[in-house]
């Protein structure tokens, strides 16, 4: 089945962002291609930062660390260039916009943009414009948010994959496009062993869509088992009610303070450098 060889291997992994207390430390995880993954955690809890890493967004560690269809994400590029890796994150309303109000600079269509992308199948590219409903009409900037997202997944999706990280693209679609979207996505693990992983917080028919499940708390590996090996679900309603039950029982860790702030020690502040701290000038606009 699985043609592509090599899915995701992440061996020991540390991460953090610029001054702040690492997210992963000695972070595993291993991914078998063919899979459909669910990554599941609260808010915050690095799910974004981990797909990012395994777009190869973010340089960590050596060539060993994180490892994608037997190569290292983020040294090579290839990956990403031949479409093998590809990554659905961040929608165009937020990376376009600094505000996410501000809209497309510039009046483009549907049509320009779904066939500027050069090398595609044109069945391919039929089948992604009817499954998502796609007016080539469309003008980007005068679209709703779905309709605008439609089009950026149709891009996204355009190249055949081998590893797909999406990353909550769903939130916007209407239920049928999410339905038939995640049955695409299915065929194509189950035709052409692509693995996918999926970060949601939306269940809704998941449970018999994802053959494995991944939950992490606070950058750290909690489970990763087989849906079928999970012996909750089997007794519960459904899939939310198990992640529910897990996210409830979450123990809360001590609160992870910044690399160099020492508060407590130097009796100092955290507000002592912000521009809001109350001086003597700010007291000319009280
Ligand atoms: N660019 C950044 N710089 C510094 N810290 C960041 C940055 N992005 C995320 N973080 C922090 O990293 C942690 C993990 O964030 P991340 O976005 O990966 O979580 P998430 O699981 O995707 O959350 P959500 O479910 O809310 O999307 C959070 O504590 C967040 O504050």
């Amino acid at each position: 089945m699985a043609e592509s060889g090599g899915g995701i291997e992440v061996t020991s992994m540390q991460f953090a962002y610029d001054g702040r207390q690492p997210i992963f430390a000695r972070f595993s995880l291993e991914i078998s291609p063919g899979s459909r993954c669910l990554l599941i955690g609260a808010n915050g809890s690095g799910k974004t930062t981990l797909l990012r890493i395994l777009a190869g967004k973010h340089m960590v560690g050596g060539r060993d660390v994180v490892r994608v269809l037997n190569c290292s994400a983020f040294h090579d590029t290839h990956l990403v260039c031949s479409g093998d890796l590809a990554y659905l994150g961040e929608s165009w309303s937020k990376t376009v916009g600094s505000t996410g109000d501000v809209p497309l600079q510039g009046d483009f269509s549907a049509e320009h943009m779904i066939f500027g992308v050069e090398g595609a199948d044109p069945l391919r590219r039929e089948k992604l414009i009817d499954l998502l409903d796609i007016n080539l009409q469309w003008r980007m900037h005068k679209v709703s948010d779905g309709q605008r997202r439609r089009v950026q997944i149709c891009i996204g999706l355009l190249h055949p994959y081998k590893v797909l990280l999406l990353d909550e693209v769903t939130v916007d679609l209407d239920v049928v496009t999410r339905m038939d979207l995640l049955d695409f996505f299915k065929e194509e693990c189950e035709q052409r062993g692509a693995t996918i992983v999926y970060a949601t917080h939306i269940f809704d028919g998941l449970e018999a869509w994802a053959t494995d499940l991944a939950y992490i708390q606070e950058g750290e590996l909690r489970r990763l088992a087989k849906v079928a090996d999970i012996q909750e679900l089997k007794v519960a309603k459904n899939l939310l009610s198990v992640v529910e039950s897990w996210l409830r029982s979450e123990t809360k860790l001590p609160k992870k303070e910044p690399i160099g702030f020492h508060a407590k020690s130097t009796g100092s502040s955290p507000f002592d450098a912000s521009p809001f701290r109350s001086s003597r000038h700010m007291a000319y606009y009280r």
